[in-house]
């Protein structure tokens, strides 16, 4: 049996998905959901000096270091970019997202705005699909926040505290998205994913195509 032929099975090169947001607006539950049912995205996984929190794994939800690795990592131009958020230091690992990419797969980034700022000055800079994704209310956000029960009340209050700065970089991004219903926020995430995976200067495949399509006699079968 043959594969039936779809801009989606010709070969593309990989795109950099970028959801930024507020602490607590839903970038990682939204994630894990794309990541579940999207065998072609893979998750870029940062370094932090943060400490893990309940349940976090080292290497699935980030790669936890010393402020010491850190550096050496950055002045090694081992990270694609880095940033001071909230007070610990958090950067992406160059290595695994360039092998992503050459194999044509795309890689999602939870990021901040500052580190989305570096990416469109990076070489991938064409590549880049960015999202911001707003709380539908800041008492919402706050109950969020609080709800994830995962940080003290200082942590939370200050993530809250800086919740109006972050939102201040919105305009930035390609596509901004209300995360009111997960569900609706996902089709959302799903559909701007579709469309930049379509867009014809992705699709390497896609002059080989042509070529073939325009040298094919049509036979009738009738
Ligand atoms: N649409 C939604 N409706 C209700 N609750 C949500 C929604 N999206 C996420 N949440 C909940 O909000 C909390 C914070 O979500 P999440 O950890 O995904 O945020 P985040 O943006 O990744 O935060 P941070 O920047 O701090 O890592 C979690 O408890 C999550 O279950
Ligand atoms: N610039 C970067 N920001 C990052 C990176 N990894 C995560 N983050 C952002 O940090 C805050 C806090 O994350 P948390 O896990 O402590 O809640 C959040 O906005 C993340 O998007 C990174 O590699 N670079």
């Amino acid at each position: 049996m043959t594969t039936p032929r779809s801009a989606q099975t010709l070969k593309r090169r990989g795109l950099l998905l970028v959801l930024s947001s507020p602490s607590g607006a839903g970038k990682t539950t939204l994630s894990r959901a794309l990541l579940a049912e999207d065998e072609a995205i893979t998750l870029s996984v940062s370094v932090t000096t943060r400490p893990p929190r309940p349940g976090e794994v080292d290497g699935r939800d980030y790669h936890f270091v010393d402020p010491a690795r850190f550096d050496a990592m950055a002045k090694g131009g081992e990270l694609l970019e880095w940033a001071l958020v909230f007070g610990h230091l958090y950067g992406t690992p160059r290595a695994p997202v360039m092998a992503a990419l050459k194999a044509g797969r795309d890689v999602l980034f939870d990021i901040d705005w500052q580190g989305t700022q570096q990416l469109r000055q990076a070489d991938a800079k064409n590549d880049l699909v960015s999202i911001f994704l707003l709380p539908p209310s800041m008492t919402e956000l706050a109950r969020r926040l609080a709800g994830r029960a995962t940080d003290s009340a200082e942590v939370v209050a200050s993530r809250m505290a800086r919740a109006k700065d972050e939102i201040s970089h919105w305009a930035e991004y390609d596509h901004v998205l209300i995360n009111d219903d997960a569900a609706v926020c996902l089709a959302d995430i799903r559909a701007i994913l579709t469309a930049a995976r379509l867009r014809r200067r992705r699709q390497e495949g896609l002059v080989d195509f042509v070529r073939e399509l325009m040298k094919d006699q049509a036979s009738p079968s009738t």
